[in-house]
């Protein structure tokens, strides 16, 4: 059994197969649209092999196996390994007959019992879960669970939530649209479904929507396919409240943003709201039509930054509280000081804790903590520094390292210094205002730029992602 993160814990195998299948899954639902999620994840159940070496996931048909191993097998078996602290086989497998009354339990507790039928077909199960689900919150797709009251405030919100609240205090005046954005699991899918929230708690009757981008997308090609563009009017030009998710996701789609342009225009002429959330400011936005751009820019935007420390420590506080635990506030501080990227890895990592805490049954400590995290840890002291990178990045392109600071412009210059912000973005904890100052004082939208544009062309240039993978290991060591 491996000496990482379950090593020392209370419980059969199968308790313990199942607190690391669900730890995944709580990673997971963070990650996915809630469709996906549901459609895919939620369905599964998992067993651990007896010698601890292989996760197997049961999956109700081949058509769906087939399609979780090609979407979301490398995901999960990436997640398995970071919870579990060392590699561990994953294994797909169908369910055999027994388990798909375990599922149809699962779909009992969302409806009432008694209208199941006695056998479900297993081809129909999976269908069945989602689709109780997704009803179940069909008509807003609003996250009751993220409001204003569970989200922390601190400098790095302050903005975007004053605002946020006062367009669900008073939809259709000013800031609209809103458009919030920001890096990573920093809170703005948390803010948005507030507002829906909010709003809904205030005005029952209000027509919300929350959706992610890729889901419009999905639903402008289906009402294309269908012919059916009436039906997606409206669904969308109805709304008093639509709050958009990821609209960086339309960039290339000409015929979507044509859709969202219409749908944009009809609900500010009856003046609902439209709030937006992207990774980057308007003008940053890549193959977005101009005249979108500027329509997103024409409210209010503002940023939503990575939290500072104080922050970091009450967010770990009140979700442990959320949780039922106590996290004393000297552990708080440890764990903040040591993840400073984002908030939903600052979670990762408290989960990590309590679920340590719980195995080994030991109170919350910074030792403890200490344990529970050690890979996290042990990551951070290899200490990959930005100086390191701009050095090592440098003799690999045979550049000088003033060159990383100085404003020369040269593609061979631009491009090795471009990589080498992105690397920093990847490898290093620091927030992209504190590498834009270590490139001589750079904007962060310079970095975030480079970002983006490095990890774009890395999906699609060979050549690039071999450079990349080489100056990764060197750095890692
Ligand atoms: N200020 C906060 N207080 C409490 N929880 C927060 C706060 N900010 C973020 N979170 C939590 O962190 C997690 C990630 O947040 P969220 O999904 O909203 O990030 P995001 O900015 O939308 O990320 P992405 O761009 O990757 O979709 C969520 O569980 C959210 O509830």
């Amino acid at each position: 059994m491996s000496d990482g993160f379950f090593h020392a814990q209370q419980g059969s195998t199968q308790d313990i197969g199942h607190s690391l299948w669900q730890a995944c899954v709580d990673q997971l639902a963070q990650e996915l649209p809630e469709q996906q999620f549901n459609t895919w994840i939620r369905p599964l159940s998992a067993r651990l092999a007896d010698d601890y070496s292989s996760l197997t996931l049961y999956v109700v048909n081949r058509f769906k196996l087939d399609w979780i191993r090609a979407q979301y097998s490398k995901r999960i078996a990436a997640l398995l390994e970071s919870i579990y602290g060392q590699p561990i086989a994953l294994e797909l497998a169908i369910a055999p007959r027994e388990n798909v009354n375990a599922v149809r339990n699962q779909i009992a507790s969302f409806v009432d019992a008694e209208s199941l039928p006695e056998a479900i077909p297993v081809e129909e199960v999976s269908y069945s879960v989602a689709s109780v689900q997704s009803a179940s919150s069909s008509r807003h797709r609003l996250n009751t669970a993220l409001t204003f009251d569970t989200l922390v405030e601190g400098t790095a919100n302050r903005m975007a939530r004053a605002a946020a609240m006062h367009v669900a205090g008073s939809p259709g005046q000013l800031y609209n649209p809103l458009f919030i954005y920001g890096s990573t699991g920093l809170g703005k899918t948390h803010l948005i479904h507030a507002v829906g929230n909010r709003l809904l708690a205030e005005k029952p009757g209000a027509k919300v929507l929350y959706t992610h981008a890729e889901w419009f997308v999905t639903d402008v090609v289906k009402a294309y396919q269908r012919k059916t563009f009436d039906e997606f009017k409206d669904k969308y030009h109805s709304l008093d409240l639509l709050l958009i998710d990821d609209v960086q996701f339309f960039a290339g789609k000409d015929r979507t943003q044509e859709e969202f342009f219409n749908a944009f225009e009809a609900l500010l002429a009856k003046k609902s709201h439209i709030v937006m959330t992207s990774d980057t400011y308007p003008k940053g936005l890549l193959d977005i039509n101009q005249r979108l751009v500027s329509r997103f820019d024409s409210g209010l935007t503002v940023a939503i930054e990575p939290p500072e420390l104080e922050m970091r420590v009450a967010i770990l506080i009140n979700k442990a509280q959320s949780e039922g635990a106590s996290m004393p506030e000297e552990v708080a501080f440890f764990v903040a000081k040591n993840v400073r990227s984002n908030v939903r890895e600052l979670e990762g990592a408290l989960r990590k804790i309590l679920a340590y805490s719980r195995f080994n049954q030991k109170e919350v400590s910074i030792q403890l903590a200490r344990e529970a995290l050690r890979d996290l840890l042990s990551i951070q002291n290899r200490q990959i520094s930005v100086e390191n990178i701009q050095k090592t990045v440098a003799d690999y392109y045979k550049i000088k390292v003033a060159d990383m600071y100085s404003k020369k412009r040269p593609a061979s210059i631009a491009r090795p210094r471009q990589i080498a912000m992105y690397l920093a973005k990847e490898l290093t904890q620091k927030s992209l205002p504190e590498i834009g100052e270590l490139f001589g004082g750079r904007d962060h939208t310079t970095v975030l730029h480079a970002v983006r544009k490095i990890s774009g062309e890395r999906q699609q240039l060979t050549e690039l992602n071999q450079q990349l993978h080489v100056l990764e290991q060197t750095l890692k060591g």
